[in-house]
């Protein structure tokens, strides 16, 4: 069994018991009840090289990374450093996260756009993720069948949410734009091995249409990470273990902003 599978058995486990305290039709009225969703395509779309900054507690690749006592107030140094999105991870058994560190967060960060980031096979999720405040939801495209991806894509742009389609290979880019995507993250860790390969980024890039945001997913450890993703194509980066595991995690946010927005900084062709 690859690590995703064994990520996602244990996702739809801890999703049957929630099923089971909130039923369907439940979290349906609490998501249309919720604030409406953030504009992240216009986050995105700013001038220069964004940061989608993590708040990230432990990784199957590294295990515990970070021991965050106070999510919200590292995603509040993330706002203030000027991530444009911050990514929470919800996943528990693999990643240590929850959606009360995302309640915390969406609570003490109300500007901010939130993407929960988790590992979606349901629709339940998606309208639990608006429910509790989300901006963004991840789909990732090797956990799911081409007409699921299809399905929650629609279902995450009906409630006003934009999704982070997030691809390893050319294959998977083409499922993601054939889904009708229009934010492709593409993901530098390889889902069997773990391994980080940052040159995925530019070997994919390339070839999406240009007006498909593109997002560089894992690696990134500093600017000079930002700049080359950047000069492959990268509208933002996606970074987590840079971050928690930082003496001064607002402070390296800082330093990638500075960077994105860098007259040297190669900038995003739209
Ligand atoms: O981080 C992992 O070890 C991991 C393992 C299996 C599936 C997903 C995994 N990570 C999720 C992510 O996409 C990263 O948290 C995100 O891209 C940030 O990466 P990094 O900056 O390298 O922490």
């Amino acid at each position: 069994m690859s690590v995703l599978e064994s990520i996602i058995d244990g996702v739809r486990e801890d999703l049957a018991v929630r099923e089971a305290a909130v039923p369907f039709d439940e979290i349906k009225q609490r998501s249309a009840a919720a604030a409406p969703a953030h504009d992240v395509m216009a986050a995105l779309r700013s001038p220069g090289v964004g940061v989608i900054a993590e708040v990230k507690r432990r990784s199957p690749s590294k295990g515990d990374l970070a021991d965050i006592g106070e999510p919200k107030d590292l995603a509040a140094g993330y706002s203030e450093a000027g991530a444009r999105v911050i990514s929470v991870l919800t996943e528990q058994r693999r990643f240590g996260g929850s959606l009360a560190d995302f309640d915390a967060v969406r609570a003490k960060v109300p500007t901010t756009p939130l993407l929960r980031k988790d590992f979606i096979v349901s629709p339940y999720q998606v309208h639990e993720a608006r429910a509790h405040g989300a901006d963004m939801v991840l789909l990732i495209v090797a956990a799911l069948e081409q007409v699921a991806l299809a399905a929650l894509l629609d279902r995450v742009e009906s409630l006003g949410m934009t999704a982070l389609v997030e691809v390893h290979t050319a294959e998977e880019a083409d499922r993601a734009l054939e889904a009708g995507a229009k934010v492709v993250g593409i993901n530098a860790r390889n889902l069997h091995s773990l391994e980080v390969d940052r040159d995925v980024f530019g070997r994919i890039a390339p070839g999406l249409p240009h007006e498909v945001l593109k997002i560089a997913e894992s690696g990134v450890r500093g600017p000079s990470d930002l700049m080359a993703y950047a000069g492959s194509g990268a509208d933002a980066v996606l970074v987590g273990e840079g971050l928690v595991t930082s003496d001064n995690p607002r402070a390296a946010v800082t330093q990638l902003v500075t960077a994105g927005s860098h007259p040297a900084c190669p900038r995003p062709s739209r």
